[in-house]
């Protein structure tokens, strides 16, 4: 059947099943709101709405592909949708029969004949892929006598949707995950389980997903406030915040690790010896023994001069030491049995004072038991602990150096809630509350992403959430940086518990970064991280890197220019840039007036946003600039991973900015600075939305760009472009990886030479 015809068809099989779950949704609506009353009335069309939401949203396509087998066909969808006698017009992709279109292929089509992705504008079906799997495998069988190892390329379906303009919420990807992906996704949630991949290999992604499909496929046990996201910062919690809701899940609680912790104010900054210290596992020790400390038996001082109202208490020492033994030989947290004391002591007055007030009698059994067990708070004792040697010295004696202890001990404010905390403190406090409190709230799941950077003690505060065991983590190895940076997933797992199994699984293919960017970026590894694998690329992005040499001076206008030329193309633009260049850059944006955003302040913007190269982690941008790698380098003992980070942000574009081009590993030329300000003129010029910015005349900005090339018109540059392109991408589905590179230059070379030496040989 001619496509059209076939398109014709699926179209009006996506209106009638689309006209039914809209039935639905409104009878759901209507049906429970509508007669009942008040309190009532809102309780159930709650009901109502979750009934609702469990179509999935009304702008959502009904389906996103369908799968035919020798004597079905199922459509795919967000959500099932039945029809009145039963039939199942569209199958939610969490169900076990929605399978086969993630995992089937050409070696193995799991029964299926073919299978469609749809491509969708709003509700309009505007195009399908199709795979036919017994014609692929025919394909691939002749493909495999010619070639040795055939390229097996990523289908169009998912470059297009790699391929959409970023925005800053992330999405889902339900239309296209992939096998290797759904597997993670759908894998026993009763484990520890490690997610490492690369910068874009839809670790994030395959974590949200994975959450939804087991709240879906186990529901009966596991409900979403019983699951807990942890994630690096603000900005990536809102980042991501919206995925689980667009997959039909709400009430998943999101938070960043920081937020575990009791409520205090932070801001203290830290040496980085001191933050490493913290966050090991032998802080918890310290702080257990602090605790411990705190209480004393009683001696005769603990009980002269008490009264129960106007007698003096007659209770002997040995009574009141037998009750202190009592709860001191208890298990449980420290609140939970000084309760239990003060309440035996309770009873104890009320023996010899049976006649007086209990009011009376418990304000005496209090201060006797404030003399031996105090009420204590987490803040208080940690204040407490860092602020005196003599108690740093006996909670970490044989455990901590005398420099180590140094390097705890700090002067206190005047009280415990004027006291400023340091994030390094936060984990410690979460500790200390634990060991007073008593368990915090309990999660069946927790998944948390950016794994890589937390702590020991970090990882002890997330454990301690975990009913079961069940942790997802995700993460790359080679993306850990910050006082507890990681070379293994060893270390992490260490500090888990053994509950469960523990399973570190990889990801082979990079989704997100250009391969022209990722292979700019991944020699930093070299000796950032030799032991971690590189992901193979999939995608080919629409240009290579544009490498700025400029003097010091320039490199913020510089940067700036090129955000602007980015942005007004409507691209969503992530400055990334070294400390020491934060402020010129962002007083130069203030003072061009350009509507940008603090990424680091929990914000993005939809066009225009700045950020440190640590906040820059898990985000991605059309385009992104980065300025100056050698200082980002430089800022940190692992400066080249955050330089990686900050190079594999982008979807498409790369801009690097430097004055300094010695980095090491990184291909930076150091060209005599050159053409000074045509280029950046140029790229401003191409873009009319900035037609005003370029009226205000700019100083000189001095630009090598490489690779250095006679400058063509912008007609001629952007059909190159767009040939390029299509070439590439031609490339990318034919040709096997291995001798890619080979065959892109070597069409290039002919595509040079004269076309008359090109048909000489008559073909
Ligand atoms: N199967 C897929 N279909 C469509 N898009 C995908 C797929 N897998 C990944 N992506 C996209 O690739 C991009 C990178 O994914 P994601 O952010 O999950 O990667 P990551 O491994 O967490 O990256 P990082 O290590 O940088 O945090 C996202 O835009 C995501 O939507």
């Amino acid at each position: 059947m001619p496509k059209a015809d076939e398109l014709a068809r699926e179209q009006a099989y996506l209106n009638h099943a689309r006209q039914i779950r809209e039935q639905k949704r409104e009878l759901r609506l209507d049906g429970t709101g509508a007669k009942a009353n008040g309190h009532r009335r809102g309780k159930i069309s709650n009901e109502g709405t979750r009934l609702s939401d469990s179509l999935g949203s009304p702008d959502a396509p009904v389906a996103i592909g369908r799968v035919v087998d020798s004597d079905m066909s199922l459509y795919i969808g967000h959500a099932s949708v039945r029809a009145d006698d039963g039939r199942m017009l569209v199958i939610n992709w969490k169900l076990p029969a929605a399978e086969p279109y993630f995992k089937a292929n050409h070696q193995n089509p799991l029964g299926l004949r073919s299978k469609r992705t749809f491509k969708m504008e709003g509700h309009k079906l505007v195009d399908f892929e199709e795979v036919v799997f017994k014609a692929l495998a025919r394909q691939v069988a002749a493909l495999e006598s010619t070639v040795k190892e055939p390229f097996q390329g990523p289908d169009g379906s998912l470059l297009q949707e790699l391929d959409y303009k970023r925005s800053g919420e992330m999405r889902d990807i339900v239309r296209t995950i992939q096998a290797a992906q759904y597997e993670l996704i759908t894998a026993p949630m009763d484990q520890v389980l490690v997610i490492q991949g690369g910068p874009g290999t839809g670790k994030t992604a395959i974590a949200m997903h994975r959450v939804s499909w087991l709240l879906y496929n186990l529901r009966q046990n596991l409900a979403p406030h019983n699951v807990l996201v942890v994630g690096p910062n603000r900005t990536f919690t809102r980042y991501i915040k919206g995925v689980l809701p667009s997959l039909g899940d709400h009430d998943v609680r999101h938070v960043t690790v920081a937020d575990l912790a009791p409520s205090i104010t932070v801001g203290r900054a830290e040496k980085l010896e001191t933050i490493r210290l913290k966050g090991e596992a032998r802080m918890s020790r310290l702080i257990r023994r602090a605790l411990s400390l705190k209480v004393s038996p009683p001696t005769e001082a603990t009980v002269d001069g008490l009264r129960v109202g106007a007698r003096p208490l007659r209770l002997t020492v040995d009574a009141v030491n037998l009750a202190f033994r009592t709860a001191l030989d208890q298990r449980g947290p420290y609140a939970i049995r000084r309760r239990s004391l003060a309440d035996t002591l309770s009873t104890l007055i009320h023996h010899e004072a049976r006649d007086l007030p209990a009011a009376v009698r418990e304000t005496t059994a209090q201060e006797l038991t404030e003399r031996m067990w105090p009420r204590v708070t987490a803040a208080g004792l940690l204040r407490e602990l860092f602020a005196t040697r003599e108690r740093l010295s006996s909670a970490g004696e044989g455990d901590f150096s005398d420099e180590e202890l140094s390097l705890l001990h700090r002067r206190p404010r005047t009280s415990v809630t004027e006291e400023v905390w340091s994030q390094a403190d936060l984990a410690l406090l979460d500790e200390a509350d634990h060991l007073i409190q008593g368990e915090p709230n309990k999660y069946g799941l927790i998944v948390v992403d950016e794994a890589q950077d937390l702590s020991a003690m970090q990882l002890r505060s997330i454990a301690r959430r975990s009913s079961s065991g069940a942790i997802t983590l995700v993460g790359d190895i080679a993306q850990s940086t910050g006082a507890s940076a990681r070379d293994s997933w060893k270390d992490v797992l260490a500090n888990l518990p053994r509950k469960q199994l523990h399973k570190v699984e990889e990801l082979k293919y990079g989704y997100r970064v250009p391969r022209q960017v990722y292979e700019f970026a991944a020699p930093l590894l070299t000796t950032a991280a030799p032991e971690v694998a590189k992901p193979a690329v999939v995608r080919i992005g629409p240009a290579d890197p544009g490498l700025h040499h400029v003097t010091r001076e320039d490199r913020a206008r510089t940067a700036v220019r090129m955000a602007q030329s980015h942005a007004g193309k409507g691209r969503f633009v992530g400055i990334v840039c070294a400390d020491s260049c934060r402020a010129e850059v962002e007083r130069e944006l203030n003072e061009q007036e350009v509507d940008w955003r603090d990424a680091d302040q929990g914000e993005l913007g939809s066009s225009i946003n700045v950020v440190s190269p640590h906040g820059a982690k898990g985000l991605e941008f059309d385009s992104v600039i980065v300025v100056e790698p050698a200082e980002i380098v430089q800022a940190d003992p692992r400066g080249e991973r955050l330089l990686y980070i900050a190079l594999t942000r982008t979807t498409k574009y790369l801009e690097v900015i430097y004055a300094d081009p010695a980095v090491r590993h990184l291909n930076l030329p150091a060209e005599p600075v050159e053409s000074p300000r045509e280029k950046v003129l140029q790229e401003v010029s191409k873009d009319q939305a900035l037609a005003s910015a370029a009226t205000s005349t700019p100083a000189p900005v001095p630009v090598a760009t490489r690779p250095i090339r006679s400058r063509p018109t912008p007609l001629v540059e952007s059909i190159a472009q767009a040939l390029a392109d299509e070439l590439r991408q031609k490339a990318a589905e034919t040709v096997k990886e291995t001798i890619y590179a080979e065959v892109v230059r070597r069409a290039a070379e002919l595509l040079a030479e004269p076309e008359a030496e090109q048909s000489s040989d008559g073909s």
